[in-house]
């Protein structure tokens, strides 16, 4: 039996990230009717209701979607999370609460709560709304294996999930997973700019492009070798592709994403400290 079964799921908050968690939670054959989403926009309940999911006014009753659920996941963005939280915390009665704020640590999280401790932060990632994400998971001590349990059954609806037992840790899955999406829609993005301006049209080099990311990253799971292995069978000595990877390299491109990547570590540090 699913760890899920029966099991009533509120998300707080409707946004890109709790739209990607529910498709994965309903592609996993999860009633839409266990699950409610909280959100005070009309337009984003009615988003909901389309899809047999209940939905709660949060301007109105914020307490409504924490009574009898079993998790509750926290959606909204790390600035309002303090002002959201504090609606209904004190209607928390040992439920699974999981964060996917970025930069929040549980414990910021457990203060805003007013103590409350019964917390998971979570950093998932976009592509979970086709359960191909990619998700961190941190616990503290006061989080049982049984909770643990659940946390990981809700984010594993929408693709791999991994813990890690050091919460620093989640600036790095921050880094690589749960911003890392957009790098490489930018890279995809670049692609298409690129190959238009070597003269072919946009629907060819988007077409190309996106075919070729997905081979190349479906290629680097099944391989045995490594991705430097892979770069180096595509490149032939004194051929097209070690003209394209020299001119990366003369360009620091490695070093540039590594940046990009401290620059996001940075800022889900900074986030924890200005929401103190
Ligand atoms: N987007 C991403 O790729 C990722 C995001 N995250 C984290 O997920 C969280 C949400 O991000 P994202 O989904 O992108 O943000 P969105 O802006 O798309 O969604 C935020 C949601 O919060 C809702 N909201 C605002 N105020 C309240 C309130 N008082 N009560 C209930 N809901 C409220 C909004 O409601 P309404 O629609 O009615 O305005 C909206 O649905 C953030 O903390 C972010 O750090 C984590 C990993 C990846
Ligand atoms: O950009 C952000 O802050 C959020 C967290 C990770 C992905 N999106």
């Amino acid at each position: 039996m699913s760890v899920l079964e029966n099991k009533k799921i509120s998300f707080i908050g409707g946004g890109n990230m709790a739209q990607a968690l529910i498709s994965g939670l309903i592609a996993c054959d999860i009633k839409p009717e266990l699950i409610t989403v909280s959100a005070p926009s009309a337009e984003t309940r009615q988003h909901y209701t389309e899809q047999n999911i209940k939905t709660v006014d949060a301007s109105t009753d914020p307490k409504a979607a924490i009574k009898g659920a079993d998790v509750v996941v926290l959606a909204v963005k790390p600035q309002v999370m303090q002002d959201v939280v504090s609606e209904f915390a004190d209607a928390l009665e040992g439920q699974l609460v999981i964060s996917v704020a970025a930069g929040l640590s549980t414990e910021l999280l457990s203060s805003m709560l007013g103590g409350y401790r019964h917390i998971v932060r979570a950093m998932p990632n976009t592509p979970s709304q086709i359960q191909m994400g990619a998700t961190g998971l941190y616990a503290t001590d006061d989080i049982s294996e049984e909770q643990k349990q659940l946390a990981t059954a809700v984010m594993a609806a929408s693709g791999l999930t991994m813990w890690v037992d050091d919460e620093t840790h989640m600036h790095a899955v921050t880094a690589v997973a749960g911003s890392a999406p957009a790098y490489v829609f930018y890279f995809i993005e670049s692609m298409i700019d690129g190959a238009v301006a070597l003269g072919l049209d946009k629907e060819q080099a988007s077409q190309l492009a996106m075919q070729t990311v997905l081979g190349a990253a479906q290629m680097t799971i099944n391989s045995d070798d490594s991705p430097a292995e892979l770069r180096r069978k595509v490149m032939s000595p004194k051929g097209t592709t070690q003209a394209a990877i020299e001119s990366m390299q003369a360009n620091e491109i490695g070093r540039q994403i590594g940046e990009a990547m401290q620059a996001c570590y940075d800022r889900s540090q900074a986030l924890s400290e200005e929401m103190k």
